[in-house]
């Protein structure tokens, strides 16, 4: 079945914590309507850049886009972006069931809103291996008062000038957040002038707290999202207990949990049985961890029945989550999703590439960067895609790669030496059906003693978790303990403070791929990389994604 959408983007003034600002909308609404689909089914998106002053391009989270490298939705990579003004139709088919979601991938525009929900059911006649009476879903995000283009302008200062975005304001569920009003000073004007003079009202309806609402002994298959732009975040329910039974659209060996670290770019299913006290109200609570917090708890009310007295919001204290910088806690919980006897996939037995990516935070010319082989990625305005296709070899050196190892002495418990990082924009390219190990090795920041959480995110794949450890990876040391029994398929995983992840993937999706962590301010400040594989088997490139920067000149004046 094809499922058509018509999609205008605007700016539009909301309120999603209760303080007016300028977010990106679809069809006048945030956040983006749902697309709910059935596996198989072709999506068509007719989306109409109806922002005056900025290109768009969305991209499909978690949807491998076999045969449409070019609808990834990647500026730059997988197309040029959409012109102000212009239509846009992304058109492909959604292979597998599971929960998916999509965002703006230009700029920091999913930081200004632009996302929502992308859901794929089995067939019919598919098994799911758990049973449920009613579904739920909620997806997760941190949210700024600054707009992104000061966020942006604070990134690209130059030495101390630099400006951090710095811990959200708020946490949002489901697009809904409560920001206290009373830090807001009263705005100078009335009326104020919306969305420039910061207004606070939290009678607003757009900001009214999100329900979950159950019946009293049923079990409910909740799906979660987070589109988070910076925070790794826990999830819980006051009083139940949840059964994991779904990462990143692959079915998991059950896990019992009674809270969920959930990093952005990551998607869950939890089984939920509403086995508490019927006559009053739960939290549903979100915060932040891996950062030291400065962001109140996201509150959600999970209800009983509709519209009695069971639906205010409970008069417990907002529950709490594991203390933020208890890491041990967060790696244990990961080593925990594995995938499920009867779903699995089988892993190809051994690589013929490997990759070896340090990231660091480095200066150069003066900024603050990320790098990985100390080389910051910076977009070009031609689609690498196109460059392949095209051979248009002056938008890039299609034949250097760039370093695939980094020097074995590199301390990453020291800030970085940092001598030769650059900028770049090289491609990492394999041939078809390259088996790829990637490990992804984290290091201290510019900051003494500090390693962060990167979540990383493959464009076109799922791969494999392999492993995760402390320090530096040594095959020697640590090929032994890499999980070759049930590794479970992801699109996206953390990398833990001073650790190091491990993951495989076969290189069978001819196309360009953006590999890259789905912190929004961290990608833009170049951590990624780019991946071309196949390129001899690309399909043709519609024009509608070409024109901008050496694409160009494929086109003759009318
Ligand atoms: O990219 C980042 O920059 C800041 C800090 O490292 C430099 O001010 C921070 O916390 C990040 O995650």
């Amino acid at each position: 079945e094809v499922r058509s959408f018509q999609w205008k983007v605007e700016y539009i003034y909301w309120a999603p914590d209760c303080v007016e600002t300028v977010v990106i909308g679809i069809n006048g609404q945030y956040p983006g309507p749902t697309i709910r689909a059935t596996a198989g089914d072709t999506i068509r998106v007719e989306l109409e850049n109806g922002m005056s002053t900025e290109g768009l391009a969305i991209h499909w989270h978690g949807i491998r886009q076999i045969g449409t490298p070019f609808y990834d939705g990647v500026p730059f990579a997988s197309q040029c972006p959409i012109n102000p003004g212009e239509t846009f139709t992304y058109e492909f088919v959604v292979d597998r069931p599971g929960t998916y979601f999509y965002h703006g991938h230009y700029g920091l525009q999913r930081s200004a809103g632009l996302y929502g929900s992308l859901i794929v059911d089995p067939v019919p006649s598919d098994a799911v291996p758990f049973t449920y009476d009613g579904e739920l879903s909620i997806v997760l995000n941190d949210w700024w008062h600054r707009s992104i283009y000061s966020q942006e302008t604070g990134l690209s200062q130059l030495g101390s000038a630099f400006r951090f975005v710095g811990e959200p304001q708020s946490l949002l569920i489901e697009g809904r957040g409560r920001y206290n009003c009373s830090l807001i000073p009263a705005a100078p004007s009335s009326p104020p002038l919306s969305g420039d003079v910061m207004s606070c009202n939290s009678s607003r309806p757009q900001c009214a707290m999100h329900a979950l609402a159950v019946r009293p002994g049923l079990t409910y298959r909740l799906r979660i999202a987070s589109v988070a732009s910076l925070s790794s975040l826990n999830f819980l329910l006051e009083g139940h207990n949840m059964t994991l039974v779904e990462a990143d659209g692959h079915y998991v060996t059950p896990v019992e949990i009674s809270n969920l670290d959930i990093y952005s770019g990551e998607t869950y299913s939890v089984l939920v049985t509403a086995n508490q006290d019927p006559s009053r109200s739960y939290w549903a609570a979100v915060n932040v961890r891996g950062r030291r917090p400065a962001t109140p708890t996201g509150l959600a009310i999970l209800s009983y029945g509709d519209g009695s007295s069971s639906s205010a919001p409970p008069s417990t204290p907002s529950p709490q989550s594991p203390a933020w910088d208890d890491f041990a806690y967060s790696v244990a919980q990961a080593r925990r999703v594995v995938s499920r006897p009867g779903f699995q996939i089988p892993l190809p037995e051994r690589a013929n590439v490997r990759l070896m990516l340090l990231s660091t935070q480095n200066r150069i010319d003066g900024k603050i960067k990320w790098a990985i082989n100390n080389v910051s990625y910076v977009p070009r305005a031609t689609p690498v895609i196109a460059a392949f296709q095209f051979n248009l070899t002056t938008a890039y050196d299609l034949a250097a790669s760039p370093p695939r190892d980094f020097s074995r002495g590199y301390k990453i418990r020291n800030a970085p030496p940092n001598p030769s990082a650059i900028q770049g924009s090289g491609v990492y390219t394999f041939r078809h059906n390259d088996v790829v190990d990637v490990v992804l090795q984290n290091s201290n920041t510019l900051v003494p003693n500090n390693s962060e959480i990167h979540p990383w995110h493959l464009h076109g794949h799922d791969f494999w978790v392999l492993g995760y450890g402390s320090g530096i990876y040594r095959p020697h040391r640590h090929a032994s303990t890499l999980n070759f029994v049930n590794p479970p398929m992801r699109n996206t995983v953390a990398v833990f403070p001073y650790g190091w992840t491990y993951l495989r993937f076969r290189a069978d999706n001819p196309g360009v791929w953006a590999f890259h962590c789905h912190i929004e301010s961290h990608f833009h400040m170049g951590m990624g990389v780019m991946f071309a594989e196949g390129v001899d088997r690309l399909p043709r490139i519609p024009a509608q994604a070409l024109g901008c920067g050496y694409t160009k000149a494929l086109f003759t004046a009318p």
